[in-house]
């Protein structure tokens, strides 16, 4: 009996199967390598390089190892590019969630966890969302998510399957022990831009916006540590084996952070008074989305210890240093 991690040896799966490893379970890496690194996964888990989307193959996995969970990482993730590739995005997260949802039910995989996104809900004003706010999304990166909990929906009602949505806010940091992070060179996402370029991997970097309504005109986002974030999975899948019902769940703190006060943070945290230019905004960003947690919280108990953006970054900071004295 082991758990299939998709796309686990990326930023997010790959500390999916440190906690999945730690725990004493038996885990197996589905991931194409299209963003991720082998050498990210633990030397725990066993490795399949190959399609998430692949049927047969997925099919042949999961009699090989007696998958009765899939926790489903793999996907493409970068809104503005969804933007300007939407066919990607709903090939490579919709398409394929489908393939690998239909092998998962053919197998007779008992749950399914699915990494969902904040981006689901689309513009929301400054107020915090819940699980029962209109969803809206305003990127193809969202409506591909969006889709996906759609079939599950559809899935689980028609056939023995539980599932689990998990909609990330955004999410940080590193694993405190420097066993993982994020690892993408070219990544987009705003703390590892930051410490790069405070780390003199870039010589500047780009705010996107300065004009939104919001209260320093920089866009605001709940920055969600990964070790947190990862947690909440390993209690959802608790969740599941014990025959709890299909849920759909924020994973945020409930705490919004502007552009402008995260650049600061990583300048107070590296020291380093980096060049932080202000340019347009970018396609497909909503103003403002945050998530109170309250349903996480107490449907499964969670309890973030790493709520502290400081922390957050001083983690994304060490990882990206360690990763320079790796590559050197
Ligand atoms: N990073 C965030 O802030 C964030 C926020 C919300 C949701 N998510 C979701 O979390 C998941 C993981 O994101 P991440 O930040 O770790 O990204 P990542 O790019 O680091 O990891 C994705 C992994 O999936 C693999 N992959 C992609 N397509 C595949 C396919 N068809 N078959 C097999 N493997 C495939 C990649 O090689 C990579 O290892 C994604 O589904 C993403 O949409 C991320
Ligand atoms: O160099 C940069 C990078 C980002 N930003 C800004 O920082 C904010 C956060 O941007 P990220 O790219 O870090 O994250 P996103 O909010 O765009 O998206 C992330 O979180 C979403 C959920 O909120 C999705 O799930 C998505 O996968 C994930 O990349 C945005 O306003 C963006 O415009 C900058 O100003 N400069």
């Amino acid at each position: 009996m082991a758990v299939l991690v998709t796309g686990g040896a990326g930023y997010i799966g790959s500390h999916m199967v440190l906690n999945l490893a730690d725990a004493g379970e038996d885990v197996v890496v589905l991931d194409n390598l299209v963003t991720g690194f082998d050498w990210a996964i633990d030397g725990r888990a066993r490795f399949e390089q190959g399609d998430a989307g692949d049927v047969a193959f997925v099919r042949g996995l999961i009699e090989k190892y007696g998958i009765n969970e899939i926790v489903h990482f793999a996907g493409s993730i970068v809104v503005p590019e969804s933007v300007t590739n939407p066919l990607k995005y709903y090939g490579n997260n919709t398409a394929t969630s489908r393939n690998l949802i239909e092998a998962a039910v053919a197998g007779g995989v008992k749950h399914f966890i699915f990494s969902s996104t904040a981006a689901v809900y689309g513009m929301t004003g400054l107020a915090p969302v819940i699980e029962e706010t209109p969803l809206n999304p305003m990127s193809p990166y969202g409506r591909s998510k969006l889709m996906t909990e759609w079939m599950l929906q559809d899935v689980a009602a028609a056939h023995p399957i539980t599932y689990g949505v998990l909609r990330y806010f955004n999410v940080a940091g590193a694993d405190p022990g420097k066993r993982s992070g994020q690892s993408t060179p070219l990544a987009t996402h705003l703390i590892k831009v930051a410490c790069q370029t405070a780390l003199g991997q870039r010589e500047k970097m780009d705010i996107f916006g300065t004009d939104y309504e919001t209260p320093d005109g920089t866009c605001v986002r709940d920055y969600i540590h990964v070790t947190d974030l990862i947690a909440a999975h390993a209690l959802l899948l608790k969740h599941l084996r014990r025959g709890g019902e299909s849920t759909t769940l924020n994973c945020a703190y409930g705490q919004g952070y502007s552009v402008r006060q995260v650049v600061d943070t990583v300048r107070q945290v590296s020291g380093v008074n980096f060049r932080a230019d202000e340019g347009p905004r970018r396609a497909g960003d909503p103003a403002s989305i945050t998530a109170t947690g309250e349903k996480v919280r107490k449907l499964l108990g969670w309890v973030p210890e790493h709520d502290d953006l400081n922390e957050i970054v001083q983690h994304a900071y060490d990882w990206e240093r360690h990763l320079m004295t790796r590559n050197r």
